[in-house]
């Protein structure tokens, strides 16, 4: 018998994962069709996927966005509905044809769309961490009531999603392995002169800039241990971060016996994005197997929060909680984005979180308006922060 053909949507389909996921649906066209397409500012690349996937419905992240693509590649798209803005995203979202959301809009703009996708009983696949880091009570709440089923796509979690498979013993610990970045041996001196060309040689992945730059802070690990508190359930304390320089060992689960299982893979994301989208089966990749033919040398070392000090901070907003994982977010945000226009330097990524994170009054959110409230007071806080440091540094 056939496999039924699977409906998807792809928020962020012009980005790092985007792209691999339609590298996936382009391996196994009998089982998986575009249904929507959303986006932000390729509009070019946007168009090229419409003429090449045939979806139904494509988004952009305004109106006046929408409005210059209807312009620009109307002819070339006969029949495609367009539509821009924070509802057009949420429509992609909640396609009924879209069985299947693959979630990977880059920062705090994939919210909506993600809890519109939870709320309407999808299987998403996660990759947009920033969800669950900022709203993980409001979407892990959502997915309960509908019945929406969270398939996580970062490397680590899907990583746990396996070792765990539906095995219910206690679990000890859970250990996200972390390639430490592209200043793992750096010395805090040479960390203060990171400049964004420096601080996008990661190591190991090929990724979009802004977790590319959250690597490198090591800001990514942090917000990869809220995200794990959210998806599986387990208290702060129990969240460790180990380095692994060769990313080879996606992460690992220790049970109460002492035993740890761990997931290992080759280096690429096409192995959670297809394991999400074809979950519970396991189809070929097409990738070249880890060659263990070969000698192969597997480190694991502690992570450095003195020099890393992002670390510290997302652990402390873990355990905080209420509105503090949605600060740190939204203040990292706003520093990364700095940092890569050259208005803040690396130091001031986690200065600037620290000190957004000590102004705040904190709050329980328990809705996405309260969560957009606390982004929101901290985007500005933080901005303001990154302003004053560049007058003082040419005044
Ligand atoms: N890349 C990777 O290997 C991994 C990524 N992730 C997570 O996946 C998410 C995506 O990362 P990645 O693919 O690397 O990022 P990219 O920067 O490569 O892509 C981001 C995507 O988001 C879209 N986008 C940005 N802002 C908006 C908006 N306001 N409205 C609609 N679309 C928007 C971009 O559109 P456009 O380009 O058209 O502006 C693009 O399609 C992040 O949350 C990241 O942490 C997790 C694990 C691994
Ligand atoms: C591929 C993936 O899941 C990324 O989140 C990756 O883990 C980033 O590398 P770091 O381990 O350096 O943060
Ligand atoms: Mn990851």
């Amino acid at each position: 018998m056939s496999p039924e053909i699977r409906g998807i949507s792809i928020l962020g389909a012009t980005g790092s994962i985007g792209s691999t996921t339609l590298e996936v649906v382009d391996r196994f066209p009998e089982r998986l069709r575009v249904a929507g397409l959303a986006a932000g500012r390729s509009t070019e690349r946007l168009a090229s996927l419409c003429e090449r996937y045939r979806p139904d419905l494509v988004a952009l992240s305004g109106e006046e966005e929408a409005e210059k693509f209807e312009g620009a590649y109307r002819c070339r798209l006969p029949g495609l509905e367009i539509e821009g803005g924070p509802s057009a995203l949420e429509r992609v979202a909640t396609l009924p044809d879209a069985g299947f959301v693959m979630s990977a809009i880059v920062g705090a703009a994939g919210l909506r769309p993600t809890l519109a996708a939870l709320r309407s009983g999808k299987v998403v696949g996660l990759a947009n961490k920033e969800s669950l880091v900022a709203a993980g009570a409001v979407m892990t709440r959502a997915a309960a009531t509908s019945g929406a089923r969270l398939i996580p796509v970062d490397s680590e979690h899907a990583a746990i999603h396996q070792c765990l498979a539906d095995r219910y013993d206690p679990v000890r610990r859970i250990w996200l392995t972390a390639s430490g970045g592209p200043f793992r041996t750096a010395s805090s001196l040479e960390i203060a002169e990171a400049t964004p060309e420096t601080a996008l040689r990661h190591p190991t992945w090929r990724m979009g800039p802004k977790i590319t730059i959250d690597s490198a802070t090591m800001m990514n690990k942090g917000l990869e241990m809220i995200e794990a508190r959210w998806l599986f359930n387990q208290p702060p304390e129990s969240i460790r971060v180990v380095v692994h320089p060769q990313s080879v060992v996606h992460s690992m689960v220790e049970f109460e016996d002492g035993s740890i299982l761990a997931q290992l893979g080759v280096t690429h994301m096409r192995t959670p994005v297809q394991y999400a989208l074809t979950w519970p089966e396991r189809l070929p990749t097409g990738l070249a197997p880890l060659p263990l033919d070969q000698p192969l040398d597997l480190r694991f070392e502690p992570p450095d929060p003195d020099r890393f000090p992002c670390l510290r901070l997302a652990a402390e907003a873990l355990a905080a909680g209420g509105d503090a994982p949605a600060v740190l977010n939204a203040a990292n945000e706003a520093a990364v984005e700095a940092f890569l226009d050259r208005r803040l330097s690396f130091p001031g990524i986690p200065a600037v979180v620290a000190e957004t994170l000590a102004a705040r009054s904190p709050t329980e959110p328990n809705d996405l308006e309260g969560v957009a409230r606390a982004d929101a007071w901290a985007r500005a806080f933080a901005r303001e922060l990154i302003a004053d440091r560049a007058l003082a540094a040419t005044g």
